[in-house]
């Protein structure tokens, strides 16, 4: 039997097929289901983080504002008090403590650009190198130009070096003569507000950030980028900044600009040109996503698997009918088992298929029968044909040797037939062959071989009779049987027929039998026709050395 190589069954493949598809889907569910936590979670990271953002902001802006309204009330009390002398500005300025605690420094320039006074350090000193430079800074022309307040550029200090910020408050005598301007600085690397932006920074990696409008750096964790302009670093502006330099507040996810993949925020301040911004490495932010993603397709896979297994049983179960099948097949193929073996009450497609495989070995088994009887038979006629008489006869010659039976064999010939053709057309010969093999069947035992031998002669074998003695009992009734008028023209057609029989002996053989009882027929036509001559009756058997 042809063997099926176990990949190539439909249980392999179904399984395969069964994890293929579940891994699939799995995967793509669980990349489905995790892009929308990853959506989700990022906006929920993102919004968090901006929020962090937002309150950073508004606590600068409040500081600034409250930094802003010291300066502001300093100046108010000096006008109201008309303290515009510097030694009388350095004394007042000396007993407002919240300068102190509020700035870096604080220093009084007079309309004219020169330094009054300094509260820390040298003034003195600070006077001869600020002499010739105050006047033309940006922040002290603005201030005396608009007369109020303002936040400067970010700067390196003509008196300490240090990269600072200033804030300005002009300060007028009652008739309104700019008398001097005070200028607070707040030092960028110490400032307060700063140190409490650091505390706020995300995770591990991420950081808070300070730029002004213009893309310089207020704050920054690498120092060293303090005062420079991003603009003119080198990479250039990122995008993300780009966006929000020119008014974007919110979140991206996007690179920074050493290339980390990061969630990058930006809220710009309401009150001053500055925009904070945090930076929080998506590594760090989403990790716990990443190990859901890690989590959910070792998961998949294992679920895959059982799905595989569970497949792979089922389908086991699905097709075990199938293979009973196959083997039912197989059995009957090998003869081992008839075809009602196979089950036909299944309502599935197996039934289906088990009913088709019925019917169609019965198709099957109805031709080949209905093949073999055509093989054997004369078509005109309807008895066995020459060959299948010459089967039988070998056949029964086969068991008369094991039983001892007697067997006969008579051959028939239809007296002048080729006149009855001659004389009323092929057709009516035709009708007379049938007629005569009917009643030739009529006149012998229903076991009894009838044959037509071939044109009008007829063979006839007998079998179980006890001895040559019957023989002219059945020559005789043949005969008569065809005595009656054959009632295949107007008036009948007497027909007659010649018969020679012969008995088997002991070592017969079917061409012995056929040539004694042909021999026979020749002596019955030689007789006169219209009779029977049986073969050795008297004198011998018929033998094979006949
Ligand atoms: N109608 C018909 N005629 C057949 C058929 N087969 C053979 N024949 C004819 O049957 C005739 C047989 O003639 P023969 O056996 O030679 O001689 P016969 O006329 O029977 O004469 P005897 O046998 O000597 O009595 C021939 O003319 C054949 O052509 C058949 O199937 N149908």
């Amino acid at each position: 039997m042809h063997r099926i190589h176990p990949f190539n069954t439909l249980k392999a493949r179904m399984t395969v097929i069964v994890c293929a598809l579940v891994f699939l889907s799995g995967i793509l569910l669980a990349i489905y289901a995790v892009n929308i936590v990853e959506r989700d979670m990022a906006k929920l990271v993102g919004d968090r983080e901006y929020a962090l953002l937002s309150s950073a902001a508004a606590q600068m802006e409040q500081d600034l504002q409250s930094k802003r309204a010291v300066l502001r009330v300093t100046a108010e009390g000096m006008r109201a008090a008309q303290v515009f002398r510097p030694a009388a500005v350095r004394r007042h300025l000396e007993q407002v403590p919240s300068l102190d605690q509020q700035f870096f420094n604080t220093v009084a320039i007079d309309a004219k650009g020169v330094l009054m006074t300094s509260l820390s350090g040298d003034a003195a000193a600070g006077q001869a190198t600020a002499q010739s430079t105050l006047a033309a800074r940006e922040y002290f022309q603005q201030t005396v130009e608009r007369r109020r307040g303002l936040l400067s550029r970010p700067l390196r200090s003509a008196l300490s070096g240090k990269p600072i910020v200033l804030l300005t408050e002009p300060v007028f005598n009652p008739a309104g003569t700019l008398q001097f301007v005070l200028a607070s600085s707040i030092d960028l690397s110490e400032a307060e507000f700063f140190r409490h932006l650091d505390r706020l920074k995300p995770g591990r990696n991420g950081y808070m950030f300070v730029i002004t409008t213009e893309g310089v750096i207020l704050h920054h964790p690498d120092a060293g980028r303090l005062l420079r302009n991003v603009a003119d670093e080198q990479g250039g502006i990122v995008p993300s900044t780009r966006q929000a330099l020119a008014g974007m507040n919110g979140w991206v996810l996007a690179r920074n600009k050493a290339g980390v993949n990061s969630l990058i925020g930006y809220r710009r301040l309401a009150t001053a040109d500055w925009i904070v911004g945090i930076v929080y490495p998506t590594a760090e932010a989403f990790a716990p996503l990443v190990a859901m993603r890690q989590r959910a397709i070792e998961r998949t896979g294992i679920a895959a698997a059982v799905a595989g297994l569970l497949g792979l049983f089922a389908t086991m179960l699905l097709l075990r009918p199938l293979e009973t099948l196959r083997r039912q097949v197989a059995s009957i193929r090998r003869g081992d088992a008839g075809i009602d073996i196979i089950d036909l009450t299944r309502r599935d497609e197996i039934g289906a298929l088990s009913r088709a495989i019925h019917a169609l070995t019965e198709e099957r088994a109805k031709a080949e029968a209905e093949s073999a009887r055509l093989a054997s038979t004369d078509s005109l006629t309807g008895v066995c044909n020459r060959r299948a008489m010459e089967s039988e006869l070998d056949k029964a010659v086969l068991r008369q040797g094991r039983t001892h039976g007697g067997l006969g064999v008579a051959f028939l010939d239809i007296d002048h037939f080729k006149q009855i053709n001659d004389s009323h057309g092929h057709g009516t010969g035709d009708a007379v062959l049938v007629e005569f093999a009917r009643r030739l069947k009529l006149a012998v035992r229903g076991t009894d071989i009838v044959a037509r031998y071939a044109g009008d002669e007829f063979v006839v074998v007998f079998e179980g009779l006890f001895s040559a003695d019957e023989l002219p009992a059945l020559g005789a009734k043949i005969v008569e049987a065809m005595r009656v008028p054959f009632d295949v023209i107007a008036g009948g057609l007497n027909v007659t027929t010649s018969v020679g029989l012969a008995f088997s002996g002991a070592d017969s053989t079917r061409e012995s039998l056929l040539k004694c009882a042909d021999e026979a027929l020749y002596a019955a036509k030689a007789a006169g026709r219209d009779g029977y001559f049986v073969d050795g009756i008297v004198a011998r058997t018929c033998g094979a050395g006949h």
